[in-house]
């Protein structure tokens, strides 16, 4: 990857993430360029990661050997179409929208063109982050390690044999970040109430979420047994875990996750045409 040329095509706050985490990792900022409709995100990001920026995205993708399709699912159909007729050399394309088919992709873009699908998220930014990746038939094996070189720089890669499966990656791990963050918010609020002054209650449950994440990485034994081992017999966990599961708390995560993954299909049926 170090002689690859990545254009990011939308510089919002996943191209950032994903720029920032490649640029700690060494890329230098000459071999990056990213396109955006917006002076204000065209300057940020070039403020902060030195990379070339272009309000044009067919000039930013000239001599890529990746072009990163870094915008909302809404508007991804009137890129592709217009970015086609200048796609030359036949680069990668890898594509991070939720909901957006390789099937459509190849549509718009007009031929049959090297596609990886994948579903990254936020966290890329200080490269812990956590990608479920799909290529398609066109892509090369030299393709394939570029694309997962590009998303290992950034945390996890993981590759799935289905497409469908980019929906499941999207609800769990795609918007997962921001389900942890309603937690940390929520734990946060409650400790305050419970007397705590806010800053307090904040930083505890913010150091109780990395280690517990931490622990759960680095132990031999799953996450239940984890949750064990901090249950004691009649105690103060139990009678929040208690709680928690007289609410419907796995329900209710069911059917949080069951939502985002609907909505990543309707995405695709929606906005896939
Ligand atoms: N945020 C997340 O956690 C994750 C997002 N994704 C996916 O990443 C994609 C981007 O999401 P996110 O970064 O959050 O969105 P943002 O809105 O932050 O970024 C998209 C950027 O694209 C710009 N843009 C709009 N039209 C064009 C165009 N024609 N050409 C080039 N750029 C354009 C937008 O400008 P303007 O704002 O002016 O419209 C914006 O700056 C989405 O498809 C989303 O599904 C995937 C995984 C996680
Ligand atoms: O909310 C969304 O649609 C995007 C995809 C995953 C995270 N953010």
């Amino acid at each position: 990857m170090s002689h690859s040329r990545i254009a990011f095509i939308g510089a919002g706050n996943m191209a950032a993430s994903l720029i920032g985490g490649l640029r700690a990792q060494g890329l230098p900022a000459d071999a990056i360029r990213a396109s955006d409709p917006g002076a204000e995100q065209r300057a940020r990001i070039a403020a902060e990661h030195g990379i070339q920026v272009f309000e044009s995205n067919a000039e930013a993708i000239q001599g890529a050997d990746v072009v990163v399709l870094a915008v909302k699912p809404q508007v991804m159909k009137t890129v592709c179409q217009a970015l086609a007729p200048n796609l030359s050399g036949n680069p990668l394309i890898v594509s991070i929208a939720a909901g957006i088919t390789c099937a459509s992709l190849e549509n718009w873009l007009g031929a049959p063109r090297p596609i990886v699908r994948c579903m990254p998220n936020t966290p890329a930014l200080l490269r812990e982050g956590v990608s479920g990746l799909y290529a398609n038939g066109e892509v090369s094996a030299a393709q394939k390690t570029l694309a997962e070189q590009l998303l290992s720089a950034v945390g996890l890669a993981l590759w799935l044999e289905e497409e469908a499966l980019i929906d499941a990656v999207t609800a769990v791990s795609g918007s997962g970040p921001a389900y942890f963050f309603l937690l940390i918010e929520a734990m946060t609020a409650a400790g305050e109430k419970l007397g705590l002054p806010r800053d307090t209650a904040a930083r505890l449950t913010l150091q109780t979420a990395l280690g517990a994440a931490r622990m759960a990485v680095a132990s031999d034994v799953d996450a239940a047994e984890l949750r064990r081992r901090v249950t004691s017999p009649a105690g103060t966990t139990e009678a929040a875990i208690k709680t928690f599961q007289a609410g419907g708390f796995e329900a209710l995560v069911q059917q949080a996750l069951d939502a985002a993954a609907k909505r990543s299909a309707e995405l695709a049926e929606q906005l896939g045409q």
